[in-house]
């Protein structure tokens, strides 16, 4: 798969609009910030489908054109991200969309802890807004509901997005299609999906939601696939859902009977959008939200995000790390897509697209620092008041903290190239990750040969097996940021966005001798 489609295609060029920063990349796009030629204030988002490669995946271009066809006629909700323009040219499809300025809510899961209570309880309200919306006023599926397929806006609102499976379930008379195909993805799935003939797709995204907020209480996916096969469902099923034990002890009992009354395996005993939206846990306000759910307080709401993101550099978890073999385990389920043997080695990244450090300049604005004359001053202020700093403090009050669409899987360092690159070479391949021997000198090699003082982003694609053996992939970017420091984030591209975190928590912790920590 390309690292870089836009290194392959030029990209298209949208009238009335100024292309930016890329703010993220998936298997098949990227997305680029822009903003209006005639109001450069109003920032929009610009994702750039490249179709050559969906096409390689199996997927036809009119399957591409579908999703945004059908997200473009459920546009106008509060919780659902909307589309603005679209067209296709010649290798692209590009869909001018809203900007989902508080990024990925992935990104914001601790695993093995999950959100904060309230947190998931704001988010379970406004995923049954979207839905209630979706099912009840559109007759649309979203049918892939996930942590993946759910980014905020600059103040925390939560925005469904990716109907890549979404389907009209509703007919023009009021009467109701089945579905029958095996579509989404496999944790996230109602059991009806594998094994009936046919379901109701719109109870299958109910199902979903229960699997949702079982993640964000938890911080793990209560099993890998609904069916018996699975020890974790078996276990569920035979129990009629009454088990304690693991994750699901981290949940309070309140909590634990909504979670029950959704992951419901029969679909007609399965709880309605309608009971859902009589239950405590709607009716009642989060803090920092208004009476219809809606943010009204993105400061409480990140301070309250950031309070369960931390990753631990201490002498006790360092020595655990050492002894836990997890990576390098045999795993227990095989996927579907096959590991690539190539080695890693490092690249200029001319495009940026892995690198979300403009993003920080937003940290600038925010924070009021602007005036700054002294570049030290600055960058250390800025680099202060990001969340990814804050993961990393031990017993830190999150202060001046806000959502953005910088990704939290990073970390700065005041070190030089030469300690980093080996430092990262080495933990990466103790990780059992394919790195070519020698990336600093790979570095020097591509500073020569472009004749730069400055050869950054660079890039290391990382692919690799997670603990349950599914495929991880994505890359890991250095960047300078401003005069100052090293910027190292972690770019997930596909697997389990928990174990993308969980990889990146053991790689910080072994190279803890390089974070700057304030
Ligand atoms: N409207 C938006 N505003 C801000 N960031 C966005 C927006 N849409 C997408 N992104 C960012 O871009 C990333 C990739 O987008 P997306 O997941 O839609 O790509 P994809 O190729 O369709 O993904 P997949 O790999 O799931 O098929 C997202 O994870 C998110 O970080």
């Amino acid at each position: 798969m390309s690292t870089n489609f836009s290194q392959r295609s030029p990209l298209p060029k949208i009238k009335d609009l100024i292309l930016g920063d890329t703010v993220g990349q998936g298997s098949f796009a990227f997305v680029k910030a822009a903003c209006l030629e005639s109001n450069p204030e109003k920032v929009v988002a610009v994702k750039f489908v490249h179709l050559p490669t969906c096409v390689k995946h199996g997927l036809s271009e009119k399957e591409a054109i579908q999703e945004v066809v059908i997200q473009s006629k459920c546009s106008d909700h509060l919780n659902i991200l909307k589309v603005i323009d679209c067209n296709v040219t010649k290798n692209f499809l590009w869909i001018a969309m809203e900007m989902a300025g508080g990024g990925d809510l992935f990104d914001k899961i601790e695993p093995d802890v999950g959100v904060d209570t309230e947190v998931a309880q704001f988010y379970f309200k406004q995923l049954i807004n979207a839905l209630t919306y979706l099912h009840e006023k559109c007759g649309i599926a979203h049918r892939d509901i996930k942590p993946e397929n759910i980014l905020l806006d600059s103040d925390g609102n939560l925005k469904l997005a990716d109907f890549g499976l979404a389907s009209q379930f509703m007919r023009k008379d009021g009467t109701k299609r089945l579905s029958s195909d095996t579509r989404g993805s496999l944790p996230y799935m109602a059991p009806e999906i594998l094994h009936a003939r046919n379901y109701h797709a719109d109870c299958t995204d109910i199902w979903s939601c229960g699997v949702l907020v079982f993640v964000l209480l938890t911080g793990e996916t209560p099993w890998e696939l609904p069916s018996n096969d699975d020890v974790q469902f078996r276990e569920f099923s035979e129990n009629s859902g009454n088990i304690v034990g693991g994750p699901w002890s981290k949940i309070s009992l309140a909590q634990l009977n909504l979670v029950r009354k959704i992951l419901q395996p029969d679909p007609k005993k399965r709880v309605t959008l309608g009971e859902l939206r009589n239950h405590v846990w709607y009716t009642s306000l989060a803090p920092f939200s208004d009476k219809n759910g809606r943010c009204n307080n993105p400061q409480l709401l990140s301070q309250k995000l950031l309070s369960k993101l931390h990753v631990s550099l201490s002498d006790d978890e360092y020595t655990r790390c050492i002894k836990d073999d997890h990576w390098l385990r045999k795993p227990t389920h095989t996927s579907t897509q096959p590991i690539q043997s190539e080695i890693a080695d490092l690249r200029r990244d001319s495009f940026g697209t892995s690198s979300r450090l403009a993003t920080q300049y937003e940290l600038l604005e925010q924070s009021n620092l602007g005036q700054a004359s002294n570049s030290d001053y600055e960058w250390t202020q800025q680099v202060h008041v990001d969340m990814a700093t804050q993961q990393f403090q031990v017993n830190s009050t999150p202060e001046g903290a806000f959502i953005s669409t910088s990704i939290l899987t990073k970390f700065y360092s005041l070190q030089d190239m030469s300690s980093i690159l080996p430092m990262l070479e080495h933990t990466l391949r103790a990780l059992g990750i394919p790195v070519k021997i020698g990336l600093y000198e790979s570095f020097l090699e591509l500073k020569d040969a472009h004749k730069l003082e400055d050869v950054f982003p660079v890039t290391i694609q990382v692919k690799t097996m997670d603990r349950k053996g599914w495929f991880l992939s994505g890359n890991v970017s250095l960047s300078k940021a401003y005069e100052g420091p090293v910027v190292i984030s972690f770019n997930r591209r596909s697997g389990d966005p928990l174990e993308w975190r969980r990889l990146f928590k053991k790689v910080s912790l072994l190279c803890r001798d390089l974070i700057y920590v304030p």
